[in-house]
């Protein structure tokens, strides 16, 4: 289990982190998600022992990490894809970290192999990988070890959608079965895909965390007619609540069920009709740092989230380690 407990850092002026707290339990995949320069990798780089805190602490399995004995095999980390050695092929490295790890070379050759780097790219020198090629190489020193944490600064980066597809199935296999994942990204879409539990941050603080569900709220439905006029009409009359949606048509803060319901009952024909998805946790996450983007905030006002606790997750009490 991480624990992250009112952990300040001050660089000269700047707050990098300003008192953040949350945790992440056994079981879960946490994102840690906030635009550019938000303190997300100062924290990340505290909680590894790279860099130290101005104020509160950081623990992983209640162990400072430089506390954590052998700490490679007990927490996976991947801070940097870049900072790889570039004149060693993929091979090499793996090798060359479980031989400091005390582990066998075949081991590098499974995780070349989990991690999708093909024989032939595992024997190219690193200089000359592409940054998805170099994340799924980080990715496989991080679990080199076997470890039972994982984090994780911006792994999804230069990834495809195929390659943040085969990301979430990693992550979600290795907290399945019993793994603490923390991993960040400034980018919404890509931890909306992957976490299952968010905490934002901005400007060094927690601006609001919980549950994807809880935050991104009750999921409303996108819907066309063939009269939309009318199927506002028959939504009102049927006290749901509905707007013009941005993407065009009805957006309804109601079930895809209801609303369905309602246009039948009504004889209204449906050209379109599912779930809003979470629009709403992208409203939220615009919103809570619109202080804290670069450019022009965007996103419409409304009621501040509420930072809270981090309810314990599930597969507490993890059996292999520091977790
Ligand atoms: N060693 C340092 N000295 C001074 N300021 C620093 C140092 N490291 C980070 N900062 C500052 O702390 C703030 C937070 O930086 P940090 O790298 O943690 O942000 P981030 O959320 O990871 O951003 P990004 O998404 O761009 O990687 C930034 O204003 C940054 O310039």
């Amino acid at each position: 289990m991480i624990v992250v407990d009112r952990l300040t850092k001050r660089y000269r002026n700047l707050l990098a982190v300003d008192d953040v707290s949350f945790s992440c339990h056994p079981g879960q995949v946490v994102g840690f998600l906030g635009p550019n320069g938000a303190g997300k990798s100062t924290t990340l780089r505290i909680l590894t022992g790279l860099t130290p805190p101005s104020a509160g602490t950081a623990t992983i399995g209640g162990y400072l990490y430089r506390d954590i004995p052998n700490p490679a095999v007990q927490v996976g980390t991947l801070l940097d894809a870049s900072a790889f050695h570039s004149g060693r092929s993929a091979r090499e490295t793996l090798r060359l970290s479980g031989q400091i790890m005390g582990l066998p070379p075949e081991r590098a050759d499974q995780l070349l192999d989990l991690v999708g780097l093909t024989p032939g790219e595992s024997r190219r020198r690193v200089a000359n990988y592409s940054l998805g090629m170099r994340q799924r190489l980080g990715v496989a020193n991080a679990l080199l070890g076997d470890p039972s944490v994982l984090i994780l600064d911006e792994p999804v980066n230069g990834l495809d959608p195929a390659g943040i597809h085969w990301m979430r199935g990693v992550l979600r296999g290795f907290a399945d079965a019993g793994g603490t994942v923390l991993l960040s990204s400034h980018l919404l879409h890509e931890i909306e895909l992957i976490a299952d539990y968010i905490v934002v941050i901005g400007q060094g603080r927690v601006m609001a965390q919980g549950p994807k569900e809880s935050l991104a709220g009750v999921p409303g439905s996108q819907v066309r007619s063939t009269d939309d006029a009318a199927l506002v009409s028959a939504l009102a009359a049927a006290g749901l609540r509905c707007r013009p949606s941005t993407e065009g048509g009805v957006y309804v803060e109601s079930s895809t069920e209801e609303v369905g319901a309602v246009a039948a009952a009504s004889a209204i024909v449906l050209t379109e009709l599912r779930s809003a998805g979470t629009g709403n946790l992208e409203r939220m996450y615009l919103q809570l740092t619109a202080g804290a983007q670069r450019g022009p905030a965007a996103g419409p006002p409304g009621v501040p989230y509420p930072a809270g606790p981090n309810p314990p997750g599930p597969g507490m009490g993890h059996p292999r380690g520091v977790a």
